[in-house]
Parts: structure tokens; C-alpha cells; sequence
């Protein structure tokens, strides 16, 4: 059966798993579950997906680790049993994965790493690097300093921010409904649910509107709101059951499990409105002839050896804009060093920039995946 295209297609995916889902509605951590997740899981990477998961689970764990039976109110508690649980959850993935020989990262991130925008490509050359050696990144959010987050729940839109991060193609929900259903299936017993629909499309606010389960924090509306930040990228959501028998495996396969939210737009079309809308560019790069062509032929990063002149004050992270010995823009992009360093290794090869400047962040002026040619 391969009704979805998109999920047979998907050369990298962000899977996120519920605190409910992975502490077995409360009673520690459900190492059997997590066991069989990471069995399709290393089937998915078999195949050929990149795979990033997104992990909650670290509150209820350290409860469950400390003996409270009772969700604290105070903040700090709920930080202290976060850094607790965390152990024991990485602990489980990084054994389970191991078992199929798969190495596994712990990233913990918080939602202003990612809306720093030199922290932001950071975090992306960190993820990008693990990926590109087939380690498994497992990330959850930082909660010893994050604040409202952890008391509100928020894996959904991390992992939203995270499909954005790596540019996924999609972004899987596992939860412990079957789905987004027309209203809450906890509450009713007629839900329907619902298979396919836009991200955008407004009538799905009213289904989503009911709360969360008793652990999990989030309930339906964050997951909606990730999958519309999702679609920003170009990337689909599925929300699906994670109890459902080997569901990530159906999944990958095509068949209809869950509920598909589609974007309005593919990735390309998406990251270009986010390059060309979002920012202000902040200095000019003066390309050659040869690399205006490199580029302009498509899926080429930028290296330091095509660039004739940087003009402008600008910090690693901000977007510049590239023109050609004429002047005429051809290309704007995220660039990776500030002004000065980027003026001091122009027009030399990569393999100078140590040399020149005492370090290498990245080999490229400006990565391919960072840049919208005009
Ligand atoms: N329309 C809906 N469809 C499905 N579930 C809903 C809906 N509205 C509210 N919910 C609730 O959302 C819960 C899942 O969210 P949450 O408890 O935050 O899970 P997780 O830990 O997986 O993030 C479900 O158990 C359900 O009670
Ligand atoms: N960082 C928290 C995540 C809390 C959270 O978002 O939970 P959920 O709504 O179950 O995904 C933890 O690990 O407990």
C-alpha cells in the first residue's frame, strides 16, 4: 500500500515521542515500548532515512526515579526531576540503539537557541555533522534553564523548530491517540478521526481545542501549531499513535495511519520565502564569474575562493546579499563568518582558512542549504 507518497519519499525525519507515550502513562519508563520504537526506527535508517527524535519523557522519569507520584507545581522541582530522568532516558536510547549499532547524541535545546541566529547554525552544523556520520540525535529541551516551557510542555514545537533546523522532510507525532481526531477522543466517544487535511486549514483549531492527557502537557493544539511551524519548511506532520503496531514501519510504507497535515508549499518554495521575507541583509559578497556560475547552476554552497570583495558589517548568521562584478544580485544566504574573517580568507581556498584565521568554523562562505539563488 502506498498511499503517501511523501512518507515513502522522506530522506529525513524528526520522530517525536510524548511523555505519555514513553513512561507508559506514568509508571516509569516503558523500556519495551521504547525497545520496539527504536527496532523500526533502525529499519527506517536502513533505508535510508536520516533520523533525528525528539524525546520528552525526562519530568515523568525523574519522578519516577525519585519516588514523587505527584507532578510538583514549583518550577525548580520540576527541573530538578528533569535533570534526573534525562539521565535514564538517554541512558535507554543510547542501549537500545546500540543494540542495532547505531550511535546516539544527547542535544538539549531551548527555543532561544534556535531563534539566535548564529546559536541556530550552530546547532544546524552540530546536527548536520551527527547525521552525516549516522549517529541518531536525541534531543530534548534544556530544562534546567528553560522557564514556561517546561510547565506548559512544549516537545511539540521543539520539534517543529528541530524539522525546521535540519530542513526534514517530515515530522512524525507519536501520541496516544491514534490521531487528531474531530474532537477529543478522551471525552467523546463518537471522535472521528481525522486522515488527511492543509496544516493551514482553520477548521481544525476547533477539534484541537480540548487539553492534554494527565502527563503530557501539550495536548492536541501544540501539535497542530507544530505542524503549521512544520509546514514553514516545507515539511508534513503526522500525528499517530505510538502504541500502534509497528506504526513508524506502516508509515514509512505508505499506508494510512494517523493524520497526514500537509504544507501549503514543498521545501525549496518555503525556504526561499523564509530567506527572501524574513531578514535584512546586512553586507555584499562580489563573487566571480565562476562561482556566479557555480551557483546559479543550483545546489552549490559558496566557497571562500569565489568571492572578490565583502563589503558591509555583518556577523556570522546574518544574511548578505551576493552579487557579480556588475553589481546585479544573483544570490542572498546566511553567511558563516563575520565581516572581517569573511574579508580576510576571500578569494583563498578552504583549506587556508585555518592558517589565515586560526580556526575553520565551517569550509564554505555560505552553505547550499542556507542559500536562495535570485
Ligand atoms: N481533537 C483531539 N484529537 C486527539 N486528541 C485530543 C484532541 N483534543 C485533545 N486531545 C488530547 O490530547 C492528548 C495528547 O496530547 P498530550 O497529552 O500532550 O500527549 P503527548 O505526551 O504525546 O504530547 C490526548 O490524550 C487527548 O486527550
Ligand atoms: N522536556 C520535558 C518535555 C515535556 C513535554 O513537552 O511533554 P509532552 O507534551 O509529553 O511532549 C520532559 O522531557 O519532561
Amino acid at each position: 500500500m502506498n498511499k503517501r507518497p511523501q512518507l515513502r519519499q522522506a530522506r529525513r525525519l524528526v520522530v517525536k515521542i510524548g511523555s505519555a507515550l514513553l513512561t507508559n502513562d506514568g509508571r516509569g519508563l516503558d523500556e519495551a515500548a521504547l525497545g520496539q520504537w527504536v527496532d523500526q526506527m533502525a529499519g527506517l535508517i536502513a533505508d535510508g532515512v536520516e533520523l533525528v527524535v525528539v524525546s520528552s519523557g525526562a519530568v515523568a522519569v525523574g519522578m519516577s526515579r525519585l519516588g514523587w507520584s505527584r507532578r510538583p507545581d514549583q518550577l525548580h522541582e520540576l527541573q530538578a526531576a528533569a535533570a534526573v530522568g534525562q539521565m535514564g532516558l538517554v541512558q535507554s536510547w543510547e542501549a537500545q540503539f546500540k543494540r542495532h549499532g547505531i550511535h546516539t547524541a544527547q542535544i538539549l535545546l531551548t527555543h532561544d537557541d534556535l531563534s539566535d541566529r548564529k546559536r541556530y547554525l550552530n546547532g544546524r552544523s552540530t546536527l548536520r555533522a551527527l547525521l552525516d556520520v549516522g549517529v541518531v540525535p536525541i534531543v530534548n529541551e534544556n530544562d534546567t534553564v528553560v522557564t514556561d516551557e517546561i510547565r506548559f510542555g512544549d516537545n511539540d514545537t521543539l520539534a517543529a523548530l528541530v524539522t525546521n533546523l535540519v530542513e526534514a522532510d517530515g515530522l512524525i507525532i507519536l501520541t496516544d491517540q491514534l490521531g487528531l481526531f474531530d474532537k477529543d477522543p478522551r471525552r467523546h466517544a463518537d471522535a472521528t478521526l481525522v486522515t488527511e487535511c492543509r496544516a493551514s486549514d482553520r477548521t481544525l483549531d476547533a477539534m484541537a481545542s480540548g487539553g492534554a492527557g494527565v502527563l503530557g502537557r501539550g495536548g492536541m493544539q501544540t501539535k497542530l501549531r507544530a505542524a503549521r511551524l512544520a509546514a514553514r519548511s516545507g515539511a508534513f506532520t503526522v500525528i499517530a499513535g505510538g502504541r500502534i503496531e509497528a506504526v513508524l514501519a506502516r508509515l514509512r510504507q505508505g499506508e494510512v495511519v494517523g493524520t497526514l497535515l500537509l504544507p501549503e508549499q514543498g521545501r525549496e518554495a518555503a525556504r526561499k520565502q523564509w530567506i527572501a521575507g524574513h531578514l535584512q541583509t546586512r553586507g555584499t559578497l562580489t563573487l566571480d564569474a565562476g562561482a556566479v556560475r557555480v551557483l546559479c547552476r543550483g545546489g552549490r554552497s559558496l566557497l571562500p575562493v569565489g568571492v572578490k570583495a565583502v563589503a558591509g558589517r555583518f556577523r556570522r548568521g546574518e544574511m548578505v546579499s551576493c552579487v557579480d562584478e556588475s553589481g546585479r544580485e544573483v544570490a542572498r544566504g546566511l553567511v558563516n563568518y563575520d565581516a572581517d574573517e569573511a574579508r580576510a580568507i576571500a578569494g583563498r581556498s578552504s583549506d587556508r582558512i585555518a592558517e589565515v584565521l586560526g580556526y575553520v568554523s565551517d569550509e564554505e562562505m555560505i552553505h547550499r542549504d542556507n542559500l536562495v539563488i535570485l
